[in-house]
């Protein structure tokens, strides 16, 4: 089997981003560009200069309250949001709370044609499976492109996140950070994740494997 890859790219400048975005895409299928880590007036210049990569972009604008550098208001967030959904990426990564709380932003990115990716993520722990499915159902109502992610502290943690599969096997990112975590970056792609997040050197999530890395065990299968 094929192991997709998307490399988070967390520079902090336009150039930057365009430098490591060529790069990345180079071996890797997909590149997440982190908007978060760059300064909001900065985010124009940089989808200007990388739109003919972007139907192989995952856009993302995490806030800090979920863990992601941006620091504005959720209004200026919202309005970012919108701006980077008419850029057309593969996918548009908004969290659950995101989506939920802010009832136009289906019908404004519908409209543009965007796939959104709603996410979830857990930094302490990994909950019960009857909560997560909770969670998953809900995420549900507003796409079938689902991202849980959250901590393991236990091989029984990583199992645990991986049991989502048995309710969607397609459409499905659900793995957990950390060391104990790492192995279910792998397996949620035998498991249906269209593929996993990776790096091009320093991690920017905890247990996230390089590119390399994951292109060497590709190459040991036959
Ligand atoms: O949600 C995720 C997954 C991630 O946190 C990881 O653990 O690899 C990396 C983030 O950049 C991305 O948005």
């Amino acid at each position: 089997m094929a192991y997709k890859t998307c490399v988070s790219i967390a520079e902090s400048t336009p150039a930057g981003v365009l430098f490591t975005l060529k790069k990345a895409l180079t071996k890797s299928d997909y590149a997440e560009i982190r908007f978060d880590f760059l300064t909001p007036k900065d985010i124009p210049k940089a989808l200007q200069i990388t739109k003919k990569y972007h139907k192989r972009c995952v856009f993302t604008l995490r806030p800090k309250s979920e863990g992601g550098k941006f620091q504005g208001s959720e209004k200026e967030r919202i309005s970012i949001l919108k701006l980077i959904a008419e850029y057309n990426p593969y996918l548009l990564d908004v969290e659950y709370s995101t989506i939920s709380k802010n009832k136009d932003l289906t019908p404004y990115i519908k409209k543009t044609k965007t796939p959104v990716l709603v996410s979830w993520h857990d930094f302490a722990k990994t909950p019960s499976i009857k909560t997560l499915l909770q969670k998953y159902t809900q995420m549900k109502k507003f796409s079938s492109h689902i991202k849980i992610v959250t901590t393991a502290r236990s091989t029984k943690d990583t199992a645990t996140v991986l049991l989502l599969y048995k309710k969607q096997s397609s459409g499905l990112i659900a793995f957990a950070m950390g060391d104990y975590g790492r192995i279910s970056r792998i397996l949620c792609m035998n498991l249906g994740s269209p593929y996993t997040y990776v790096s091009l050197g320093k991690p920017v999530a905890p247990g996230q494997f390089s590119l390399d890395e994951i292109k060497s065990l590709q190459s040991l299968q036959k």
